[in-house]
């Protein structure tokens, strides 16, 4: 079911430097910021020949990486984004697989202008799962 890996998500305490060390050091193709504040983050992208590195900072007062970021004050890596063919059929296989799918259990519309949706780090080995409806 699930297929490419779309994205490592790494949250940071400071976005701008976080970039700088991708562009700069690492030499990488990185992305403007982006505010999405209905998700309560700014992303960066790093672009990747086989994946991305999505950099996340908290914005707005109920980020949802805030306590995230409270226990990891240096940051790390956040959650791993897999795409998949049918997002709902993806879902409602995982719900009736016994894992717990986060929020209202609709798919939002993320980073990339598609639907997504995450899994409970603690179903997962303590990994937070993001799954992107494949283009
Ligand atoms: C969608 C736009 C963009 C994209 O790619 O398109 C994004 O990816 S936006 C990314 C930001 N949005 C989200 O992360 C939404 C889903 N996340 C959540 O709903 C919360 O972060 C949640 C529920 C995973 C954790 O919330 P919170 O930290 O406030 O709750 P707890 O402190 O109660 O945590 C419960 C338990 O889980 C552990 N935890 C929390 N976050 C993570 C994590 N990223 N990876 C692994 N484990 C995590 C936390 O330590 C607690 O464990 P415990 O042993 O009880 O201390
Ligand atoms: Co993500």
């Amino acid at each position: 079911m699930i297929g490419r890996l779309n994205h490592v998500a790494i949250a940071v305490p400071d976005l701008a430097a976080a970039a700088a060390l991708y562009a700069g050091p690492l030499g990488a193709d990185v992305s403007a910021p982006e505010a999405l504040p209905e998700h309560g983050v700014t992303v960066v992208f790093v672009r990747l020949p086989n994946t991305k590195i999505e950099l996340l900072a908290p914005l707005g007062a109920d980020s949802p990486i805030a306590g995230f970021l409270a226990k990891n004050p240096a940051g790390g890596i956040h959650h791993l984004c897999f795409e998949v063919d049918d997002i709902l059929a993806a879902r409602d296989r995982l719900v009736a697989e016994g894992a717990r799918v986060l929020g209202s259990g609709e798919p939002k519309t993320g980073a990339h202008g598609l639907p997504v949706l995450f899994l409970h780090p603690k179903d997962f080995n303590g990994t937070l799962i993001e799954i992107e409806q494949a283009r």
